[in-house]
């Protein structure tokens, strides 16, 4: 048993509220991420977590069993900064037996336990080389094998990638999906990157001004955001404001349907719809659904895709985002429709 829980954990720095009264939950063997804006507390409950901060308030549970007053040595926590922090003058192998040392286990014992963590993180046959001698990503690798060789019961990583470049970042968070799921560890990865959030994990929980504002599977809180916020922080969204009138929104850039049930006639709502979702009618009768009028202002050409930059009839911005099957279409300047499905209109809770 190693999931993981926080109940009501606060944590106050002077005057200012870093979290206030979080409740969560990290199931056990999952990869869970904390994703949110610079300062909205994520390395702080990382590391409430860890044990390597009090909370002022609340309790922190693994496995069932409240490890609040557990000093941080004891909890069987392995963790991986951004900053991998390898003793320099240590071998792979040395930097990587560390922890294990620490505990007593040397020698054949110790030498099979790094075998098999090197060889997890895809790294068998370096084990005498030293840092400086290795990559940014075979660097970051070892860090991960280091934290993981001990048997932790769950791993907090605090951006283990955001020092890698692009590319090497892409690659790096296929490899820790793929060790996180042979390792079956229970996982807490810390990332204000939301395309890095939805790719790695088995539940995005998403923190603003040290709460948690919405929980779950990538495609459920991106497809079903509660908030503006969670819209508009998991990816882009073009908002519309609006008053319910008999079966539709009335909003100035039209009549909007969603495919829900609508709060009563006269309740003012807002609704969001992400980009990829609408498309640019070219001539032809309207098809069922969404339809507004708009007027092209913009193309950004990034080769696989687009975006075009629009003003509804109201001045509003909306954006669209569109495969490049072909090139030909509207220029900018053009009056366009843009039509959507009611079923991805999505009604905010604020
Ligand atoms: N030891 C500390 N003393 C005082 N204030 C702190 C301390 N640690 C964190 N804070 C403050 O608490 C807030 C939350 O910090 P935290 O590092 O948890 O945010 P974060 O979401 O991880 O941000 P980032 O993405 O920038 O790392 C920030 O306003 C920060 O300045």
């Amino acid at each position: 048993m190693s999931g993981v829980e926080v109940r009501a954990v606060s944590k106050r720095y002077g005057a200012a509220s870093v979290l206030d009264a979080v409740d969560a939950r990290f199931p056990e063997g999952r990869f869970t991420s904390l994703l949110g804006p610079s300062g909205s507390g994520k390395t702080t409950l990382l590391r409430i977590i860890g044990g390597f901060v009090a909370p002022d308030g609340g309790r922190v549970v693994i496995g069932g069993a409240d490890v609040t007053a557990v000093p941080l040595w004891k909890r069987r926590i392995g963790m991986v900064f951004q900053s991998y922090a390898l003793f320099p003058h240590m071998t792979v192998a040395q930097n990587v037996a560390y922890g294990l040392n620490r505990r007593g286990i040397r020698g054949a014992a110790a030498r099979a336990e790094v075998g098999r963590a090197l060889e997890l993180v895809h790294l068998t046959g370096f084990d005498a080389r030293r840092p400086k001698q290795l990559s940014g990503g075979q660097q970051q690798r070892v860090a991960l094998a280091r934290a993981i060789v001990t048997k932790p019961r769950v791993l907090l990583l605090d951006e283990p990638l955001s020092a890698l470049d692009r590319r090497l970042r892409q690659n790096m968070q296929i490899e820790l999906k793929r060790i996180q799921r042979e390792s079956g560890l229970t996982t807490i990865f810390v990332t204000h990157d939301q395309e890095e959030a939805l790719t790695l994990s088995d539940t995005v929980a998403i923190l603003d001004r040290g709460r948690i504002v919405q929980e779950g599977a990538p495609a459920d809180i991106y497809e079903h955001p509660r908030t503006s916020f969670a819209a508009a922080f998991l990816g882009d969204a073009n908002f519309f404001r609006g008053t319910v009138r008999g079966e539709a929104i009335d909003t100035p850039a039209g009549p909007i349907r969603i495919a829900g049930a609508l709060p009563a006639p006269g309740t003012a709502v807002t609704v969001a719809v992400r980009p990829e979702k609408m498309t640019l009618l070219s001539a032809g009768p309207d098809p069922a659904g969404n339809v507004i009028d708009a007027t092209l202002r913009e193309i950004i050409y990034a080769g696989a895709v687009s975006t075009f930059l629009l003003t509804g009839s109201d001045g509003a911005e909306i954006k669209v985002l569109s495969q490049n099957r072909d090139l030909a279409g509207p220029a900018p300047g053009a009056r366009v429709r843009l039509a959507w499905a009611p079923a991805h209109t999505v009604l905010l809770a604020d």
